[in-house]
This record gives structure tokens, C-alpha cells and sequence, in this order.
């Protein structure tokens, strides 16, 4: 009998060489891909090329020994069968340009590992990829979860969800993204998924504030709390199910960023708590704290679905200067006159809520003849 030939993973390049970029880029190496890593800085992409190390950003980590690396754009993605994209999300829409026309001829799969929504316009980084690419949207992926770099790096044992709205498209990308130490789930729900990880960030800034003041477990568990339903009540009205918000990508999410060090919107969260200005906090992280710029940007749209967030809009007075670190958590409701019901479960208590207002959202579409209402 002729021995099987092993079958060679996909072709991959993973656009963005920092904690994430370069962890995820062991996951798939691990998982048999062959990786090229893009690097903005020869330096970065000369050490992970020849030393397999990235010492800025995962110090003591070991890299595959097939990862390679390059800072040529055109290297990175030539004959590539997935693109990962993993910059600073207020970054992404000037990296696909230079992406576009080396992609032009190539029907890629797409995968966003970011956690942050455009300032400006409120996108999801789905919709900018959709958008600079071109592409079409059963080719784009997202993945998210609770996944700090560093423990991943490390081997330890961690789940995510691949998200995409073709399930084809979703399970080619899980089943790159998997070896023995990460395993990954599927879904369709592209906003639910990209909407948890984005929202789970904020949340991560109040918990981090209240451990700088010096509160306790109390004040952190009531704000986790009413902090997932206020991550579903505005990750539904703005299209999400909410079961994805219970999953991996919402409460899993919150719960590792909530909890962790590592985690760099609550260290951001915590430099505030302990009285450093918004503009000392930016000076002082080395690293990407994607909550910092999606605070305005969700509230803007948190106010046109009608969506009530005081933990959200107590994290931007705090980050604005307007209120003192130490008065946050008390006001975990808007509603301070008549108590309100406490609401974890949808559809249920307050007659339906958010989930009401999305249905009426889609009936007034309906009835406009598939044009936006004026409450859209
Ligand atoms: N680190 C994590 O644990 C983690 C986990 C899951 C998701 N994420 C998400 O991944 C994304 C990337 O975060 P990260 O942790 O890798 O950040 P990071 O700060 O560790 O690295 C960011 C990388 O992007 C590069 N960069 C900065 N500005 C750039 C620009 N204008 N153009 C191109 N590259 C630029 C930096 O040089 C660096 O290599 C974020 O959206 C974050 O929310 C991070
Ligand atoms: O370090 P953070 O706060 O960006 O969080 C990292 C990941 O998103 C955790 O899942």
C-alpha cells in the first residue's frame, strides 16, 4: 500500500504582528496552516522570520518553527487562501486599501480577529472589510471569544467561535483555527459575535475603574451583571440573537476580560480608577485598548436604537473628566425614581424589550417596502 501523503494545510497570512496577530498565528501553524505574518516593522518581522520569538509583544514564547514572517505586503498575501486580519481597529480601513488591489484576482476567505468598532461611523470591522474590499459577505469571517494572547501563547487550553453569515465559510475557518490547546465553534450571527467582543471591552473599563478606586467583589459582580444585559439589550436591538451574547463571544468574554490583568482595558480602566487623566492612560499603554475608542462611537448608536447603557455612559464621563472614579457604581439604571425589574431574560419580564423593538424595527421595514423607517 502507498503511503498517504500528508494533506498541507491552507495557505495563510495573518496581517498585524502584535499579541493577538502573532498568537493567532501559532494557532493556525499549531493547527497545520502555513503562516506568513505581516509586520508594519521589518525588525518585528526579521525576529519572527529568523528567532521564531516576538519579544515586545509575547515575551517567552516560542513560535512555531514553519511561521514565517515579512513586512512586504505583497509577499505575505501571494497565492494566500485566508487573510486574518489583526490591526488596531481604528486602523483597518487604511490597511485595506494597501490589501485591495493585491487581492484584486484572489476570492480569499476574510477573517477579522478585532474587537473594536470604526469611530466615525460606527461600523462593525466586518462592515469595513464588506465595505474597502468589496468582497462578498459569505467570504468574510469573524472570530472571537475569550481569548488574552498570552495565555494562548502559552498553550493553554481556550475555545472561540468562528462567525460568519455562510456556515460553509465558518467551519473551513474552525477547522484551520484548531489544534489540541484551542478549540473553535461556529455560528451565524456576525453581529452578535462582533457585537460581544466590542461590548465586553467597555465593560472591562468599569471593572477596571472600580478596582483602581479600591472597591470589591460586590461592586464587580453587579456590574458584570447588569453589564451582559446591557451588552444584549443593545447587541439586539442592533440586529444580534440574543443566545450569542450567553456564549462564548459575550458572557465568556466578559468573564476572562473582567477578571484578567492581562487584559488592557481593564488595566486602562484601573490607571483611571487610580486617578491618571484619559491622556496619561493613552500614554501609558505599550498596547491596543480597543474600548478606549469605541465608548463614543457604541453610544451614538446605543441612542439611536433606544437603548439605555448607564454603565457605558458612566465609563465616558470618567474617561471625559466629568465624574469622579468613585461615584460609578451606584448608578448601574437610568431608572432613579421607580425601581426597575431586573430583566436578565428576553422576551420575558419587560414584555420584550429590546427584542420588541428590533421586530418592530424589521415590521416597519417590512411595511416601507424593505426601505429603512425613520426609526432605522
Ligand atoms: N491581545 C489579545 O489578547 C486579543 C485577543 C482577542 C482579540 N484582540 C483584538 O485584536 C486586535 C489587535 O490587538 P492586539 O492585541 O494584537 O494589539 P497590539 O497592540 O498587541 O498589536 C497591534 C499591532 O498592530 C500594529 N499597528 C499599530 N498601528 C498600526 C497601523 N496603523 N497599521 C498597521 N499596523 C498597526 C502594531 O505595530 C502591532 O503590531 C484588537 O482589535 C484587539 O481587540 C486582542
Ligand atoms: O486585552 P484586552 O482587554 O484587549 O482583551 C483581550 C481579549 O479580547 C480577551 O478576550
Amino acid at each position: 500500500m502507498t503511503p498517504k501523503k500528508p494533506v498541507a494545510g491552507p495557505r495563510v497570512a495573518v496581517i498585524g504582528a502584535g499579541s493577538w496577530g502573532t498568537t493567532f498565528g501559532k494557532i493556525l501553524a499549531d493547527g497545520g496552516a502555513q503562516v506568513t505574518m505581516w509586520a508594519r516593522r521589518a525588525e518585528l518581522a526579521h525576529e519572527i522570520d529568523e528567532a521564531k520569538r516576538n519579544s515586545r509583544y509575547l515575551p517567552g514564547i516560542n513560535l512555531p518553527r514553519t511561521m514565517a514572517a515579512t513586512h512586504e505586503l505583497s509577499t505575505a498575501l501571494r497565492g494566500v487562501d485566508q487573510v486574518y486580519l489583526s490591526v488596531p481597529s481604528q486602523s483597518l480601513r487604511e490597511n485595506l486599501k494597501a490589501l485591495r488591489p493585491l487581492l484584486a484576482d484572489n476570492d480569499a476567505k476574510i477573517v477579522s480577529l478585532m474587537k473594536g468598532v470604526e469611530r466615525g461611523t460606527g461600523l462593525r470591522m466586518s462592515q469595513v472589510i464588506e465595505q474597502e474590499l468589496q468582497c462578498d459577505p459569505d467570504r468574510i469571517a469573524v472570530a472571537s471569544g475569550p481569548n488574552l494572547a498570552l495565555e494562548i501563547a502559552r498553550e493553554q487550553p481556550t475555545a472561540a467561535v468562528i462567525s460568519s453569515r455562510s456556515l460553509e465559510t465558518a467551519e473551513i475557518i474552525a477547522r484551520a483555527a484548531r489544534n489540541n490547546y484551542f478549540r473553535t465553534f461556529v455560528n451565524t450571527d456576525v453581529i452578535g459575535t462582533e457585537f460581544g467582543g466590542v461590548l465586553k471591552n467597555l465593560i472591562a473599563v468599569a471593572i477596571g475603574i472600580v478596582d483602581g478606586v479600591g472597591y470589591g467583589e460586590n461592586t464587580k459582580a453587579s456590574i458584570i451583571t447588569r453589564g451582559l444585559v446591557e451588552m444584549t439589550d443593545f447587541a439586539v436591538a442592533n440586529g444580534a440573537h440574543p443566545e450569542t451574547l450567553q456564549g462564548l463571544a459575550g458572557l465568556g468574554d466578559l468573564i476572562a476580560t473582567c477578571q484578567s490583568p492581562l487584559s488592557r482595558n481593564n488595566t486602562a480602566g484601573r490607571l483611571l480608577g487610580q486617578g491618571y487623566s484619559f491622556q496619561d492612560v493613552v500614554k501609558q499603554m505599550q498596547q491596543t485598548a480597543e474600548g478606549l475608542a469605541s465608548v463614543a462611537p457604541i453610544l451614538q448608536l446605543a441612542r439611536e436604537s433606544e437603548v439605555d447603557m448607564p454603565i457605558v455612559e458612566q465609563v465616558k464621563m470618567v474617561l471625559d473628566g466629568k465624574m469622579n472614579p468613585r461615584d460609578i457604581a451606584p448608578h448601574l439604571t437610568t431608572d432613579d425614581d421607580t425601581p426597575q425589574g431586573e430583566r436578565t431574560n428576553y422576551g420575558q419580564a419587560d414584555g420584550g424589550g429590546p427584542l420588541r423593538r428590533a421586530f418592530q424595527r424589521a415590521f416597519d421595514q417590512f411595511r416601507h417596502g424593505g426601505r429603512g423607517s425613520r426609526r432605522d
